[in-house]
């Protein structure tokens, strides 16, 4: 089409009525750019006459959240729809349609799933979503087991890593997740009222020596196709739906971190419940809601996991008895340790969660944040040794009773 630049609203209709067998040449469109990230441009583009719709995501050539200073790879949009494309071909219930992806404009054109609604916001308002950790569950399985060694051959496996080499979007995880948070950094954020919690942090040897050991598995574990960013504002709910959405950091990275994610998100919200709460008994019924969830989450994926090792694997030795139990028994320690860094990067490193800073008393949004810091630390402390789900239900649990 044209050379990249970044859209206007008025260019995203001209572009969307180019589409073929989409819009009529006359249709009449409007376009309102929508994006509530830190890093893309995202068009929704209606027609009011005939209610068509569609999403036009485009990257921009730097991070939204911190301006151009912070340059950023166009090539993460192809990842995105790639990987899109990918689950959507194990999943297709659980991911928007790709209906195209426009290299020259970094821009892929996808399902509107406007119906849906940001899984954050909707745990926020404290709604319940019955199917997530089954959908979620089966998500995660599914996409782990077929693109690593287990579900595929070997050498195509490598050709896929190739495939996502994701170096701009690892660093800033690298950097955001699992180092900033644990020094004095420039791009740390946090609220003067827990600057103790902060500094503490950045003394606290132990935990920065478990943090260095998820970070070098981040680095090194090339164990399965990652989403790379799960958390509930990269997926689309509702009571019977779940849509996962902005696979943009997706690389082959280890398991843990995305069951991980998932996890640490929904403790965020266990923590922002000091928040959003009207009173102790329906805080007490929406955390037992979201433990549950947790549980869920983690049973469902690993029955999964295991049903499709057994009947699906691809790789004879790993079949021996009892390597299975060594694998998924490593996986929960990554996903509990992965967890606790996830929960204690949105609150003192860039890039908080709505869940946590949308508490407008100060007093529950401090007890919020302690809680959440306190959650995650432990996670981090403790994965090494971790047996069971049970023990993250136990560690959140004991923490908000503190
Ligand atoms: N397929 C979609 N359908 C409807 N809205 C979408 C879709 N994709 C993104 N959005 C909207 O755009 C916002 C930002 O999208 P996201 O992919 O998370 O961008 P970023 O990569 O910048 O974080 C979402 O929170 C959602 O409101
Ligand atoms: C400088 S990017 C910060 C942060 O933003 C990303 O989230 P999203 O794409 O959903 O806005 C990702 O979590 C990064 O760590």
């Amino acid at each position: 089409m044209t050379q990249y630049h970044p859209l206007s609203e008025g260019e995203a209709i001209q572009f969307a009525k180019s589409i073929p067998d989409l819009f009529a040449a006359d249709a009449q469109l409007a376009s309102r750019e929508i994006g509530d990230g830190n890093l893309n441009l995202v068009f929704h583009i209606t027609e009011p006459a005939t209610g068509k719709s569609i999403i036009l995501k485009q990257a921009l050539p730097y991070a939204k959240v911190v301006g151009e200073s912070w340059p950023l790879t166009l090539d993460r949009a192809r990842i995105e729809s790639e990987a899109l494309q990918y689950e959507g071909a194990l999943c297709p219930d659980l991911v928007p349609r790709v209906y195209q992806y426009v290299p020259e404009l970094a821009l892929t054109v996808m399902e509107d799933l406007s119906d849906h609604v940001i899984m954050r916001r909707g745990l926020i308002e404290r709604n319940k979503y019955p199917k997530f950790a089954g959908d979620i569950g089966r998500f995660l399985s599914h996409t782990l087991f077929y693109s690593s060694d287990l579900g595929m051959n070997q050498q195509d496996k490598k050709e896929r890593v190739k495939q996502f080499i994701n170096p701009d979007l690892c660093k800033i995880t690298e950097d955001l997740i699992f180092d900033d948070p644990y020094r004095d950094a420039e791009t740390n954020s946090f609220d003067e009222t827990i600057r103790d919690e902060a500094e503490a942090l950045w003394n606290d040897t132990e935990l920065k020596l478990e943090v260095a050991r998820l970070r070098h598995g981040f680095l090194t574990n090339a164990q399965a196709l990652l989403h790379g960013d799960l958390h509930t504002g990269s997926i689309f709910i509702t009571e019977q739906s779940t849509k996962v959405i902005d696979p943009e950091f997706a690389y082959y990275g280890p398991m843990g971190f995305d069951i991980g994610a998932v996890i640490a998100n929904l403790l965020l919200n266990f923590a922002g419940q000091e928040g959003w709460s009207p009173d102790a008994a329906s805080r007490a019924e929406y955390r037992e809601y979201l433990l549950t969830t947790v549980k869920d989450t983690w049973t469902t994926f690993e029955w999964e996991f295991r049903s499709l090792w057994n009947d699906r694997s691809v790789d004879r030795i790993s079949n021996t008895p009892g390597f299975q139990d060594i694998y998924v028994e490593q996986l929960l320690r990554d996903t509990i340790g992965y967890a606790g860094c996830k929960m204690v990067r949105r609150i003192v490193g860039l890039a908080h969660v709505a869940d946590i800073d949308k508490i407008e008393d100060a007093a529950a949004k401090e007890r919020a944040q302690r809680l959440a810091l306190a959650i995650g630390k432990t996670l981090i402390k403790h994965h090494r040794s971790s047996v069971s789900i049970d023990e993250v239900l136990d560690i959140a649990v004991k923490a908000a009773a503190q």
